[in-house]
């Protein structure tokens, strides 16, 4: 896709503008033009799992088996209940089935989608639709699909399909009213409700028309009729042919009756798998009769519970109906119904009637450029309306800058006080380019791990493009911030004036707050957590800033500790900055009452005394690039071990 219509769709998703609300005017006659609909025919899908035994393995080393021999089958134009009680089993399970277990799960068992063991084409063939979501809450629920359908659809869509799409599902989601509402945020605005967030969630895994749907407890925490609402749409989505698997916690009996077969887990096991009806039955055959005024899935997880005081028997009592199922005619009939389905898949892949994934029918993914200039997008949106990044920092920097260019204003001269004057001005505005933007983006990373895994996990791009956008689109603040900051101190304390030497110190200093960044997103992305990134930083930056050539002598620093001014951006940028106010200077002015203290009458001489060369200023520079470039890899090596997939 071409920059200038990329640009066009990002300009077209901005906040309620007359433009916006005139071009979503047209999309209802757009979608009579042009039908509706998705783009791409998905197959129907039938998933079949056998055995499936998932193990994790205990920080103590330790095998623990979560799920225990389990079958099933979900066929299109169903809705397949995963219910039991809490713990029982019903995620794992069907994060397994879904082939989106998390690291560090062993997934035993075969799991077929049809005729094809399930692998990572899952992340294209179905939508997963998270207990919790997660979303990027300063953007609007219009930006976030739009983005959205440029990471996830086919790069083959056109820019009008994926308009329409985004449309349709803002309309059937009832969503179309808060379009530009922001989805969440904590400064006051209206934001999404919770019934409207999983709405979002839904659509979000709908925007590529899966033919296969995984929904991790919809409707917990929704009001009754939210989650009728939600249920509705789920049943709505089966009945146009697709698959829908859902774990759900205790449904009312008009929920339950949306479902078509209901799957019991109790202690990693199936208690009970077939309709409702079949379920009731089964459970009376073994004494368990539902009071009338008892709703029947209440009943059953009842029965299928641990009781405190009562772990042992009531353990005995779940291991007793789980051997009875079993052996029960539903469980027959499920098994031949995963014969028959496994036999249909034989003769259909003999015939060779049906590509479960034909060339033209495999998704192609957008391209690195497209996902790397739309994840830009939405960081930048990020920044602007944060803020902690924005508004806030450049005023205290603005402050800072004002404050400590005052101290030094008429001081930083050429006389024997004005040198310290001169260098101490030189390291406030090396400090101020370092600590406090170094400290600020430790957060970042942790922050965004739980989105960014899950997205990473979903093949929505790589954790290089997601590094790779959120370090360009720090980037203005990256330049105007050192500019403005250097600016202020640099003419209120009166350094150096000539263009040159201005210049040459506005660079530094944007070369020192981006080495300054590209060290805090090292530690931020090593050490995952804020507060261990802190405790790991603190002494490095101690060790940096004492190496830098300000508080002690370079020639002076034991040789078992001097290496570590090697990695010390702060003294490569105080010795250039201070080769560029002192080198070609001469007759500094000499007034002392100090007879015995030898006046420094060159810059050469005051260089010497810090031990700083003036023919190292573009070994500096060289060094400072160096450091740029060594702290973002580690950064990226670091990010992308954090996020590997296993
Ligand atoms: N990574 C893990 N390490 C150790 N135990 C785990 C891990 N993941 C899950 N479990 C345990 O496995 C069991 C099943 O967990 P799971 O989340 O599948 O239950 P669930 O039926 O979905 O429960 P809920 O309804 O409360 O969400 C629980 O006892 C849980 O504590």
């Amino acid at each position: 896709m071409k920059k200038t219509s990329i640009a066009f769709e990002m300009f077209s998703t901005n906040t309620k503008s007359e433009k916006d609300s005139m071009f979503d005017q047209q999309i209802p006659e757009l979608e009579e033009v042009l039908g509706p609909g998705s783009t791409c025919t998905k197959l129907p899908c039938t998933l079949v799992w056998t055995d499936v035994t998932v193990h994790t393995k205990l920080k103590d080393g330790k095998i623990k088996r979560l799920v225990n021999s389990v079958s099933g089958i979900a066929k299109p134009g169903t809705m397949t209940a995963l219910m039991g009680p809490s713990g029982a089993g019903k995620t794992t399970l069907m994060t397994a089935i879904a082939h989106r277990s998390p690291v560090g799960t062993i997934v035993d068992g075969n799991i077929i989608m049809n005729g094809t063991p399930v692998g990572d084409f899952m992340h294209q063939e179905s939508g997963y639709m998270h207990q919790d979501d997660l979303f990027v809450n300063n953007l609007t629920v219009n930006e976030h699909l739009t983005i959205m359908a440029r990471l996830r659809m086919d790069s083959r869509t056109s820019y009008l399909a994926r308009k329409r799409r985004v449309n349709q599902l803002l309309r059937q989601l009832c969503l179309y009213r808060s379009r530009f509402t922001q989805i969440g945020g904590l400064d006051g605005k209206k934001t999404l409700s919770g019934g409207e967030r999983k709405r979002l969630a839904f659509a979000t895994e709908l925007l590529t028309d899966p033919g296969l749907l995984f929904c991790d407890e919809p409707t917990t925490g929704l009001d009754s009729s939210s989650a009728q609402q939600m249920m509705s749409l789920l049943r709505s989505n089966a009945a146009q042919g697709k698959t829908v698997i859902c774990t759900i916690h205790q449904p009312n009996t008009e929920l339950m009756a949306q479902f078509d077969k209901l799957v019991l887990l109790a202690e990693g096991r199936v208690a009970f798998a077939g309709t409702a009806n079949q379920a009731l039955t089964f459970f009376e055959s073994l004494g368990y009769h539902c009071p009338i005024t008892y709703n029947p899935t209440d009943y059953f997880i009842k029965v299928l519970s641990i009781t405190p005081g009562f772990e042992t028997a009531s353990r005995n009592a779940i291991k007793s109906v789980c051997d009875r199922f079993a052996v029960s005619d539903p469980a027959k009939e499920l098994d031949m119904e995963i014969q028959l389905e496994f036999h249909l898949m034989d003769s259909l892949d003999s015939t060779n009637a049906v590509s479960p994934r034909d060339e033209h029918d495999t998704l192609q993914a957008p391209s690195f450029l497209t996902k790397l200039l739309w994840l830009i997008y939405r960081y930048l949106i990020i920044i602007i309306r944060d803020p902690r990044v924005q508004l806030v920092r450049i005023l205290q920097k603005f402050a800072i800058a004002v404050t400590a260019g005052l101290c030094f204003m008429g001081t930083a001269n050429h006389t024997q006080t004005g040198i310290q004057d001169v260098q101490g001005a030189l390291f406030i505005i090396i400090a101020e380019n370092t600590f406090i933007p170094m400290y600020s983006v430790l957060h970042m990373f942790p922050e965004e791990f739980p989105l960014l895994n899950r997205e990473l996990k979903a093949g929505l791009y790589s954790a290089t493009v997601y590094y790779l956008a959120r370090m360009i689109a720090l980037l203005p603040g990256l330049l105007i911030e050192p500019t403005l900051f250097t600016l202020v101190v640099y003419f209120l304390a009166g350094l150096r004036g000539s263009v040159y030497a201005f210049c040459f110190t506005v660079f530094l200093a944007t070369l020192v707050l981006n080495v300054a960044i590209a060290c805090g997103s090292f530690f931020s992305c090593a050490f995952g957590s804020m507060p261990l990134a802190i405790a790991y930083l603190v002494p490095f930056d101690y060790a940096l800033m004492i190496t830098s050539g300000i508080f002690v002598k370079l020639s002076s620093i034991p040789k078992y500790v001097s290496w570590i001014r090697y990695m010390s951006w702060l003294m490569y940028s105080n010795e250039a900055m201070s080769i560029i106010q002192w080198n070609g200077i001469q007759n500094i002015t000499c007034t002392t009452d100090r007879p015995d203290i030898p006046c420094l009458d060159s810059g050469d001489q005051v260089l010497d005394t810090y031990d700083f060369v003036p023919s190292n200023l573009w070994n500096d520079v060289l060094a400072l690039f160096g450091l740029y470039l060594l702290f973002h890899s580690l950064a990226l090596i670091a990010l992308r071990y954090r996020t590997r997939r296993k």
